[in-house]
């Protein structure tokens, strides 16, 4: 069952589009991740989900409701990660947490969601004096904090070190075990790896692809990368002949060619027949990384 859809969501700023017919459903209990280059309309995206913009066009809903027309309904299922300038400087942490729990029907027990995010020994501090890490996680904490059936996350993770990023994968995942949906926006690959279920990707303003992450990596065109250094020259008529490649790049001497398994099975063939030693050979998998950057433009 979905508990989001998006149909051929359009919005424009000032007559440029920034979302342009995105449509998507997100399934009850899954982790859903907004892949996309900077500007891609994600964050625009997810503002239309969470009730926060307009649509010029296209539906959104979100367990069956309008964010817009019903929007105090959809705050009571749906919980946001803030934006910085949304909290008070001199409130402290227990007091944000507090007043968060009080806006809510049913809040969760704030004490085991701060311990849990590493917040209990800053109970008493006030927003203005906690560092990047520290405001995030309050963030997120924030989000949790009316036991919500779904969650946007917006660049999750940004700004943590890699410890505090790891714990908060775990507890997204704990999250996710008590059946909370997660929509997530993220610019790290490894996050949407390691968290998502399916992922779209969004690139100016359009979803370019959606799929698993695996799902992802297997459609890029480049799904193999095989690289070495070559004992004499190779030609470039030659690599470029070579059946199901996507790219080639020299650097150093060394050739990286990414393609198909024929790619693969067709370079070691060229080289026997041209009696060139391949030095320090490597065949891997493309990343999500690589899929990402196969499936995305580069700007102009
Ligand atoms: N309030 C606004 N007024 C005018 N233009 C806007 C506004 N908000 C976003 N845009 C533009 O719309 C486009 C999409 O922005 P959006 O923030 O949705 O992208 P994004 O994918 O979230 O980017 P990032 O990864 O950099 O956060 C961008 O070109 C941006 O400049």
């Amino acid at each position: 069952m979905s508990v989001i859809d998006v149909t051929d969501l359009r919005k424009a700023y000032g007559g440029r589009a920034a979302v342009d017919g995105v449509s998507f459903s997100v399934e009850e209990g899954e982790i859903f991740g907004i892949l996309g280059p900077n500007g891609a309309g994600k964050t625009t995206t997810v503002e239309c989900v969470e009730g926060l913009r307009v649509p010029d066009s296209g539906r959104v809903r979100v367990a069956g409701l309008d964010p817009v027309a019903d929007h105090d309904e959809v705050t009571r299922v749906l919980g946001a990660q803030l934006q910085e300038s949304e909290l008070q400087p001199k409130l402290t942490v227990r007091e944000a947490l507090e007043l968060y729990a009080s806006f809510h029907r049913r809040p969760a027990d704030w004490r085991p969601l701060a311990e849990r995010l590493g917040l209990t020994d800053k109970l008493a501090t006030r927003f203005a004096k906690l560092s990047g890490g520290q405001k995030q996680r309050l963030f997120i904490a924030l989000a949790l904090i009316g036991t919500p059936r779904i969650v946007v996350l917006d660049e999750l993770t940004t700004g943590l070190d890699p410890r505090a990023r790891r714990d908060t994968w775990e507890l997204i995942e704990d999250v996710r075990a008590g059946g909370v949906t997660v929509l997530l926006v993220t610019h790290f690959m490894e996050e949407a790896q390691r968290l998502c279920d399916r992922i779209a990707v969004i690139d100016q303003g359009r979803v370019a692809a959606l799929d698993t992450p695996a799902g992802l990596v297997r459609r890029s065109a480049g799904a193999t990368v095989i690289s070495f250094t070559p004992s004499a020259p190779l030609d470039d008529a030659d690599l470029n002949a070579l059946p199901g490649l996507a790219s080639v790049a020299r650097k150093d001497g060394r050739v990286t060619l990414s393609g198909t398994d024929d790619t693969v099975n067709a370079v070691i063939t060229l080289l026997a027949r041209s009696r060139v030693t391949a030095h320090q050979l490597r065949v891997t998998d493309a990343t999500l990384d690589d899929a990402f950057l196969d499936l995305t433009e580069s700007p102009a």
